[in-house]
């Protein structure tokens, strides 16, 4: 019995983003942009852009796939996989491995689990990585943003100001985390330097076509761009296993139901998706569901292993 992929046939990825791109053109209902911070909530739901790159560094790209937008929480995979290369195992020791059924910025978990995050996606654990990137480095930034400029190519990468300054003023949530670990001895660094670095992460600013080429190293089982080793084989997997499992917070089971990839989603409405071995993937499009992941961004996803048949199942 021969078994084809609808599309997968292509020489390239082309076609079928072009073809995802026409559907979700013709798809009403696009969620609403962020409105935690007023410089999110400006976008339009309408815009849409998708790339995907292969290990080489190849990209295809459709729609918006070179419009910067805000990372967001998609910085999350690569302060995780810098401090995994630069510390290892002793992370976990501060940081849990489970999907928390919770809002990525949900603080009840926390006291009864004495002021261990579930996981590294969630804003707690985020905030627990960047901690240790920052005792790692003294500049957890820089080092962020050096990484996302030599795996994407693109040295004009930079924070967007204004929306560092926006999640600063509109802080109190988690400042509240932050303050809450530091009570419990899980956070090194004061709580003001830390979240000053975390509010610039998650406001640095990149276009699916960076993005999917700064996951590339998820792809090559944890070989960066320039063919040096970052993770070991076994790391780069268990990062994609965590993405798996957390990386859309309390949506992680629907989005493997839906779309069977490891991915990480960003109020900013983009995505990243891994395809170990083949390609990775990134989708923006800024209209939220109720749990902060990009509408039409899932759907693309979906459409994408649907019609390609590559999927990690
Ligand atoms: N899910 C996200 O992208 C959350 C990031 C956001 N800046 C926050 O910390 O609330």
């Amino acid at each position: 019995m021969v078994i084809m992929a609808e599309v997968s046939s292509s020489p390239t990825f082309q076609p079928v983003l072009e073809r995802i791109a026409a559907e979700i053109e013709n798809t009403p209902g696009r969620g609403r942009p962020a409105d935690y911070i007023p410089a999110l909530a400006a976008r339009d739901p309408r815009r849409f852009g998708m790339a995907v790159a292969e290990p080489d560094g190849t990209v295809y790209g459709v729609g918006d796939w070179r419009q910067p937008f805000s990372a967001q929480s998609i910085t999350k995979v690569f302060t995780l996989a810098l401090v995994l290369a630069g510390q290892g195992d002793p992370l976990w020791e501060h940081v849990g491995r489970e999907p928390s059924g919770n809002a990525f910025n949900s603080l009840v978990q926390l006291e009864y689990e004495n002021g261990i995050p579930r996981n590294p996606f969630i804003n707690a654990g985020a905030l627990v990585v960047t901690d240790r990137l920052q005792a790692q480095t003294g500049d957890a930034v820089g080092a962020l943003l050096g990484f996302l400029r030599a795996e994407s190519g693109n040295t004009h990468l930079a924070i967007n100001k204004d929306i560092a300054a926006s999640e600063s003023a509109h802080g109190d949530r988690n400042a509240a985390l932050g303050h809450f670990m530091a009570a419990y001895g899980n956070i090194v660094n004061p709580v003001p330097v830390l979240l000053d670095q975390y509010f610039h992460q998650c406001s640095i600013e990149a276009s699916c076509a960076d993005l999917a080429l700064a996951t590339g190293f998820l792809a090559r089982h944890g070989i960066r761009a320039d063919g040096t080793r970052l993770l070991t084989r076994s790391q780069a997997k268990q990062i994609n296993a965590i993405m798996l499992t957390c990386g859309t917070y309390d949506a992680a089971g629907e989005f493997a139901y839906r779309v069977g990839l490891p991915g990480k989603s960003g109020v900013g409405g983009g995505i990243i998706a891994v395809v170990p071995g083949r390609c990775t993937l990134c989708v923006w499009s800024p209209g939220l569901d109720e749990r902060g992941n990009s509408v039409a961004g899932v759907a693309a996803l979906e459409r994408f292993t649907t019609l390609t048949g590559l999927s990690v199942f």
